[in-house]
């Protein structure tokens, strides 16, 4: 069975999980186009952001989702809570006095999950990262029941990193659908360590890789469309979306 919806999370903060999740939301919006994904459309959600002042500030995760993912979804139903300070949510929510409502987050995940859509979902920083005093970013996907992608560098350091994750998600029962080491070198010069890599987290984390992702240049601060095509010619989309089979995009142009 196709998934409802996948949670995005990552090894660390600055990962790429934005981009990763803004280049998947244009990819699966052409495959939808197309008639070759059966859900409705396709959706993204930050449960809760911060270091934005505002859903519409050109730095926040929900604007950067919206315009890097070619949606029509307005910035502020992207993101439920919304925090100032860059900091783990907990913190930026005390610091404000202003604390996420857990239990109104997760209420809030199953009703996008409801509607026919494909939802993905965006966490903050690293799956340990506090959401309040006693709900990690894990907590959330777990209580959505939504599976992983795992959002990670490509480089040393990452086996570690990644394999953390993936330790923390199966303590929490949470299913891993896969791992996209992203930022690899654009010209392939680090393309054997970046293969060595995937097969320490594939053997170690008895996890798939969803794919390697390039560093890719932005022109005037946004991805080109070269980065939705990156997005969606190196990833393994049977992993990400479940039962889709991995050539499903090819030859689906990648829309403006
Ligand atoms: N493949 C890539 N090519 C070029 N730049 C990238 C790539 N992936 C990420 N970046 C850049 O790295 C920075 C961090 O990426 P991003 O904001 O997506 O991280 P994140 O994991 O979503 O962080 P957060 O925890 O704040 O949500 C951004 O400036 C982004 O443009
Ligand atoms: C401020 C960052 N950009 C991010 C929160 C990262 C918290 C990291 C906490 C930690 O691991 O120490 N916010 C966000 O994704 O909305
Ligand atoms: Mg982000």
């Amino acid at each position: 069975m196709n998934r409802r919806g996948i949670f995005v999370t990552g090894t660390d903060t600055e990962v790429g999980k934005t981009c990763v999740t803004a280049g998947m939301a244009a990819a699966i919006r052409s495959m939808v186009a197309a008639g070759a994904f059966p859900v409705g459309d396709v959706r993204v959600w930050k449960p809760v952001q911060t270091g934005a002042a505002s859903p519409d500030d050109a730095g926040a995760d929900s604007f950067r989702l919206r315009a890097e993912g070619r949606l029509e979804q307005p910035a502020g139903s992207i993101a439920t809570f919304t925090y100032p300070d860059p900091l783990a949510p907990w913190m930026a929510a005390r610091r404000i006095g202003r604390p996420v409502d857990y239990a109104e987050l997760v209420a809030e995940g199953k009703r996008r999950m409801s509607g026919g859509d494909f939802l993905l979902a965006e966490g903050a920083g690293g799956l340990a990262v506090p959401l309040t005093e006693t709900k990690l970013v894990a907590h959330l996907a777990a209580d959505l029941g939504l599976p992983l992608l795992i959002v990670a560098r490509p480089g040393l350091g990452t086996v570690n990193h990644t394999l953390l994750t993936v330790a923390l998600a199966r303590q929490l029962g949470i299913p891993v659908a896969g791992v996209v080491l992203n930022g690899c070198a654009a010209d392939g010069s680090d393309r054997r360590a970046v293969e060595e890599n995937a097969e320490m987290i594939r053997v170690f984390g008895e996890v798939a890789i969803a794919g390697t992702l390039p560093r890719v240049e932005r022109k005037d601060g946004v991805f080109s469309r070269e980065w939705t095509e990156a997005v969606r010619d190196g990833l393994d989309w049977s992993v990400v979306l479940g039962e889709v089979q991995s050539d499903t995009l090819c030859g689906i142009r990648v829309e403006e």
